[in-house]
């Protein structure tokens, strides 16, 4: 694996190629198997990745297990325009780079658990591995990204876009707040005709508990929201998985910003190992930082 510094550099660059492109969409570096086969399903993380945390290990991992087969690819996705959030630090190319090592922390995890239910080698289950992309886009919205993954010539068609999500994220994408001029839901029926959301549930008081979250999705498969544009269909095309254990505290890059100037020591559980490294070596979260 690449030294920090190298890999730092390696993204500034990469990103001022991208910043200075026509281009809404690029992969810019893929951790693969040698074992590639034509990608059926992609797996979609977008994100801020500010910085990648257990929560995106837990979010990738258990989608990929589910099939864990070499046609399937997992595409990590960083927004460099967010449709909500002011830009923070750290700086992309930092975020990228831990994106990378993220992978690495991923497929480990992948190999080791693969390993583990076949009583087998974790170095023979990473031949088997899919294949970890990571790209950079300039749109914020999910109906865009889709688009541009579909116009994309990294990838062949068809595909099918597994978009991995949480609760929050799901209420937002079907706020007709965020897309004008005519803010109703049409412009999401390309995404749900084709493509499928995997959604976290993800409680908290702003959010709602487990099962307001599941009766959510039920009252979409029921027609309750076509009056708003939400078309009982769409609830087939989106997957409600369980997130943290009972009794697990949350984890959030939020929390993994604010432990790197206050408890040091809960880097162990927020972030994976790699990114831990990163975070602790590189300090892109320095006191100073508004994180
Ligand atoms: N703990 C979690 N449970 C469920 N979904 C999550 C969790 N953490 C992140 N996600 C989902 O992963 C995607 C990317 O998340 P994002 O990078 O915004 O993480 P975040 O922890 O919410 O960030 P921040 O704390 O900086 O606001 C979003 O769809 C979000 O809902
Ligand atoms: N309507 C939408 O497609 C929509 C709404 C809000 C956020 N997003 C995107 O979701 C991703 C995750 O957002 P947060 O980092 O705010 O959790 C970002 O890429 C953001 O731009 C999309």
């Amino acid at each position: 694996m690449a030294s920090f510094r190298v890999l730092r550099t390696k993204y500034a660059s990469l990103l001022q190629q991208f910043a200075a492109s026509a281009k809404d969409l690029e992969v810019l570096t893929s951790v693969s198997t040698e074992r590639n086969s034509p990608a059926k399903t992609l797996y979609v993380l977008d994100s801020s990745f500010n910085p990648p945390t257990c929560a995106h290990l837990r979010i990738a991992s258990t989608a990929l297990l589910e099939r864990l087969d070499p046609s399937s690819r997992l595409l990590l996705l960083l927004a460099t325009q967010n449709a909500d959030k002011a830009t923070k630090p750290a700086p992309f190319e930092d975020r990228l780079a831990m994106m990378e090592l993220f992978a690495h922390d991923l497929r480990t995890h992948l190999a080791n658990t693969k390993a583990n239910m076949a009583s087998s080698e974790p170095t023979e289950e990473m031949k088997n591995i899919p294949s970890i992309d990571i790209g950079v886009t300039k749109k914020p919205y999910f109906v865009d990204k889709a688009a541009e993954i579909e116009a994309c010539d990294f990838y062949p068609t068809p595909l099918e876009q597994v978009h991995l999500t949480g609760y929050d994220t799901l209420i937002r994408i079907l706020n007709p707040k965020y897309y004008p001029p005519e803010h109703n839901l049409k412009p999401l029926i390309p995404l749900f005709s084709q493509h499928r959301l995997r959604v976290t549930l993800r409680p908290s008081d702003e959010w709602g508990s487990k099962e307001e979250q599941r009766e959510f999705v039920d009252s979409i498969a029921r027609g309750d929201m076509e009056k708003n544009g939400v078309r009982r269909e769409w609830a087939q095309r989106i997957t409600l998985v369980e997130g943290r254990a009972p009794g697990a505290p949350s984890v959030s890059s939020t929390k993994a910003r604010q432990a790197t100037q206050s408890a040091i020591e809960d880097l162990d559980w927020l972030v994976p190992e790699n990114v831990r490294q990163f975070v602790l070596c590189e300090k892109p979260y320095s006191e100073d930082a508004k994180i």
